[in-house]
């Protein structure tokens, strides 16, 4: 079947067990939906389970369906990373094969020394940290100096952290323009630099929604470029034109929470066009997966899956909603990083007789190159197809 539309959700951060390379990434044994099934009282995926998400792995209080809905699978992804940037641009048909750099001590200090010369401030932190503990040890410390909060992750990050009422978010906006300018440089390279703004006072910050990243362009044209330069629509919603660095995207739209997020893909839905409509949820992983808080994780997919019959009934004859992830982030797993896992496949649309078990995908590309045989557009250089199978 050829579908004129096709909706895209990553769950940002749904994993569905460890693969195989975990080992390689200290991940062993995690599993960030199975382990949220297992902690969280009274939890339940009704609308996901019909969907046929608990045919693809086992999950406590989620069965498998004996006539899932949709088409459903499991992906594996095979660029060296877990990180949000090299999930999604996998799914859009690129191998990440060498690492982005990361920064497990700090960054050095001559790319800090020139960075303080250049913004006027000084620098605090300059480590790994979870961006909500860096605030409560040196929040206070920002208020009354003026130093930016600089931390980083398992990820490749360069994240700059302000209060509002302290750095105006203009300013701090053109911090990170010139964090960025300096990351492009080979000796320190990173993939994203993250404005972080906060209220609040200490011991009771809160992080605001005017985040902002600022990442490098994909290393090749991704299947959102060859649609785009196909005359098709590619629609980016979320975090998604700042995961491609605005690449391949003719229509983008912020959003402030996964509902909004949800509200927006919906607004597409209405939208008379030909090609892609893309959202990125990412409160499971900022505000649940990297918290460590399986509760607030479990109630967030209750939620999503609360939204799935809207979904469901905007779609048209001739759309396809595919449900995914860009990797895991197991909050009862070790530390607060992502975790390295499979991600979960489901296929809908109209008029699905008897579902079809897609198996288990290769690479997330073969959602891409499935995207770019749907439109008969340049096939990704890495990916089969499972268009066939829908
Ligand atoms: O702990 P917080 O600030 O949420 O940061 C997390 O968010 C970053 C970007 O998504 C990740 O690299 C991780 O560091
Ligand atoms: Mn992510
Ligand atoms: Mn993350």
């Amino acid at each position: 079947m050829r579908f004129s539309r096709i909706f895209l959700i990553v769950m940002d951060s749904v994993g569905i067990g460890e693969l195989p390379d975990a080992p390689k990434f200290r991940d062993e044994g995690a599993h960030t939906l199975g382990h949220i099934a297992e902690r969280v009282e009274g939890f339940k995926l009704p609308h996901l389970e019909k969907l046929g998400l608990g045919n693809i792995a086992p999950l406590k209080n989620v069965p498998a369906a004996s006539a899932p809905l949709a088409h459903y699978g499991k992906m594996q992804e095979i660029s060296m990373g877990k990180d949000t940037t090299t999930g999604h641009w996998e799914i859009m048909g690129l191998h990440v094969s060498t690492p982005f750099n990361t920064y497990p001590d700090g960054f050095p200090a001559s790319l800090i020394s020139e960075f303080e010369q250049r913004i006027g401030r000084k620098v605090l932190g300059n480590k790994v940290a979870s961006g909500t503990d860096i605030l409560d040890e040196l929040g206070e410390e920002h208020m009354k100096t003026g130093n930016v909060i600089v931390y980083t992750s398992a990820d490749s990050v360069f994240q700059v952290a302000a209060h509002e009422d302290v750095i105006p978010l203009e300013e701090l906006y053109r911090i990170c323009e010139i964090a960025r300018e300096l990351t492009l440089r080979d000796e320190y390279a990173v993939t994203r630099v993250i404005a972080r703004p906060f209220v609040g006072e200490p011991g009771n910050f809160s992080r605001t929604s005017n985040r902002h990243d600022y990442s490098v362009k994909p290393f090749s044209p991704t299947v959102m470029n060859h649609l785009q330069d196909a005359g098709l629509t590619s629609i980016a919603i979320g975090k998604i034109s700042d995961i491609y660095a605005e690449e391949g995207i003719t229509k983008s739209i912020r959003t402030k929470d996964n509902m909004d997020g949800v509200d927006q893909l919906l607004g597409t839905m209405k939208e008379s066009f030909k090609g892609l409509s893309f959202v990125n949820l990412v409160d499971f992983d900022a505000k649940f997966g990297h918290r460590r808080d399986p509760q607030g994780y479990g109630e967030a997919l209750m939620e999503f899956d609360s939204r799935i019959p809207e979904l469901l009934a905007a779609l048209q004859d001739g759309d396809l909603l595919v449900i995914t992830a860009d990797h895991g982030n197991d909050p009862v797993h070790h530390g607060t990083d992502h975790t390295r896992e499979y991600v979960p496949l489901l296929a809908y649309h109209k008029g699905i007789a008897q579902a079809h078990n897609l198996g288990i995908r290769e690479t997330f590309a073969d959602l891409g190159a499935t995207i770019a045989d749907n439109f008969e557009v340049k096939a990704p250089a890495i990916g089969k197809s499972f268009l066939s199978g829908l």
